[in-house]
C-alpha cells in the first residue's frame, strides 16, 4: 500500500473529531426516550397487564403491526414502567428469532426471574419449568411473556406447546397468573396464529398502523438530535431521507440512511453530511425488503442463501444439500425445512425437474439478486 493511502486510512480511524452526539441512538435495540405517536397502543398495553398487578391474570393481546411501527419498544416500554412500579410482575420480553426451543424460551424466563442461566445440561425442561411455576405460586408473583415475532415458533412447531405451557400452568400450579403478548409483524400471520395455536389463547388485538410521512420526518428528527451534533444535517436532505424512508415503508432503514451518511460523512472528515453522502449511502444498501427478510434468518438459513447466491446458477436442492452439509453438518430434514421456510418467506422458489433419482428432482431458484444479497448487511 502506497505511503500517502496508509495515512489516509489512519488518519480516518485516528481523526477524534464526530459527527456523533451519541452512536447509540442509531443502533437496532436503541430504545428512544422521545416515543411519540403511541399513547393509545402503550394504554391498550397497560389495560391488559393492569389486573395482574390487583391479584389478576394478565389479559392475553396479540400485536400486530408491519415493519418497525414501535411494537418491541412499546412492549419493552410499559415492561420497564410495570417493574418499576411493582414486584409483583415479571415481565418477559422474548425474541423468538433467537429462541424457538420451549428450553430456550424457559430458559430466559428463568433467567429474568433468578438472574443467571439455569444449567444447560442435565437438567430436564420439566425441572425448570416446575421452578418457574413454583417460585411465581409462592411468591404470588404473575408472570407476562411478550412472544416477539411469534412466527418464528411457527416454523419450528413450538407455538401451541410454549403458549400451553404458559398459559395452562394454573391447571397445575395453584393460583400461578400468566399472560403472553404475541407479536407479529407480517398480517399474513394472523391467520397462521388462529391456525396454529387453539383456544387457550384468546387475545386481544393491538394495531400498530404504518407511521404517516409527518410523523416518520418528526421520528427522524428527533433521532438526528439525539445521535448528532446540531446543523449536522440539513431539513432538506432530511426530507429526502424521509421520502426513501415512506418509499420503504421502513422506519428502521431511515434510521440506518442517517447512520451510513454520518459515517461516510466522518471518513471524509466533514463536518457535515452532504448530498453526496446520501447518493453513497443509497448506493451501498441493498432492497430494503430484502435486508429487513433476511435480518430475521438464522446462521443456516443464511447459509442456505450464502451458497445458492455463490453458485452462480440455479441448483438443484441435492447438489445444494451436499454443499450445505459439508459447511453445517446439518441433517437433511433440517434443510428441507430452510427450504419450505425460504418459500414461505418468498425469497426463493422451488420447480420440480422431471429428472432425478426419483423423477422429482427440485431446482432452486433465488427470487433476489445475487448482487442485492451481497448488499445486505451479514453477508
Ligand atoms: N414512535 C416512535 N418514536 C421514535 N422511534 C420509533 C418510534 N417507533 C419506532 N421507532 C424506532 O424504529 C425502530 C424500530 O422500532 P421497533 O423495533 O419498536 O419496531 P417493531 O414494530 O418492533 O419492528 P419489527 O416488527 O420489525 O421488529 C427502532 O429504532 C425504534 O426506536
Amino acid at each position: 500500500m502506497k505511503g500517502d493511502k496508509r495515512r489516509d486510512i489512519r488518519d480516518i480511524l485516528l481523526h477524534d473529531e464526530t459527527l456523533f452526539r451519541n452512536m447509540n441512538a442509531f443502533d437496532p435495540d436503541y430504545v428512544p426516550e422521545n416515543y411519540r405517536y403511541r399513547e393509545s397502543q402503550m394504554e391498550a398495553l397497560a389495560v391488559c397487564i393492569r389486573p395482574a398487578l390487583r391479584n389478576g391474570r394478565p389479559v392475553n393481546a396479540v400485536i400486530l403491526g408491519s415493519c418497525a411501527t414501535g411494537k418491541t419498544t412499546a412492549i419493552k416500554k410499559i415492561f420497564e414502567m410495570v417493574e418499576s412500579t411493582s414486584e409483583g410482575v415479571v415481565c418477559c420480553y422474548i425474541n423468538c428469532q433467537l429462541h424457538t426451543t420451549r428450553f430456550g424460551i424457559f430458559s430466559q424466563i428463568y433467567s429474568k426471574i433468578f438472574g443467571h442461566q439455569p444449567p444447560e445440561t442435565g437438567v430436564p425442561f420439566s425441572r425448570i419449568y416446575q421452578t418457574i411455576m413454583q417460585h411465581l405460586a409462592s411468591e404470588k408473583r404473575a408472570l407476562v411473556v411478550a412472544l416477539d415475532d411469534i412466527n418464528h415458533l411457527f416454523y419450528s412447531k413450538n407455538a401451541n406447546k410454549v403458549l400451553y405451557d404458559i398459559l395452562r400452568a394454573h391447571e397445575v400450579f395453584e393460583g400461578v397468573r400468566t399472560g403472553v403478548f404475541a407479536v407479529l409483524s407480517d398480517i399474513e400471520f394472523r391467520y397462521a396464529l388462529d391456525k396454529n395455536v387453539d383456544s387457550i389463547f384468546i387475545p386481544q388485538e393491538i394495531v400498530f398502523p404504518p407511521y404517516t410521512r409527518e410523523e416518520v420526518f418528526n421520528i427522524l428528527r428527533d433521532r438526528v438530535r439525539v445521535g448528532f451534533y446540531p446543523g449536522v444535517i440539513s431539513d432538506e436532505l432530511l426530507e429526502r431521507i424521509t421520502d426513501h424512508t415512506m418509499d420503504t415503508g421502513d422506519l428502521r432503514y431511515g434510521i440506518d440512511l442517517l447512520r451510513v451518511c454520518g459515517n461516510l460523512a466522518e471518513a471524509d472528515a466533514s463536518p457535515v453530511i452532504g448530498e453526496e453522502h446520501l447518493e453513497r449511502a443509497l448506493k451501498s444498501t441493498g432492497p430494503v425488503n430484502l435486508i429487513h427478510t433476511v435480518r430475521t434468518l438464522n446462521e443456516n438459513e443464511r447459509e442456505f442463501l450464502r451458497i445458492l447466491a455463490d453458485a452462480g446458477e440455479d441448483m438443484t436442492a441435492g447438489a445444494l444439500y451436499e454443499l450445505f452439509r459439508e459447511s453445517t453438518g446439518s441433517s437433511y430434514s433440517s434443510f428441507n425445512r430452510i427450504i419450505e421456510k425460504l418459500e414461505f418467506l418468498r425469497l426463493i422458489d422451488t420447480r420440480l425437474t422431471g429428472k432425478g433419482v426419483r423423477g422429482n428432482s427440485r431446482i432452486l431458484i433465488p427470487r433476489f439478486s445475487r448482487e442485492d444479497l451481497r448488499r445486505c448487511p451479514g453477508f
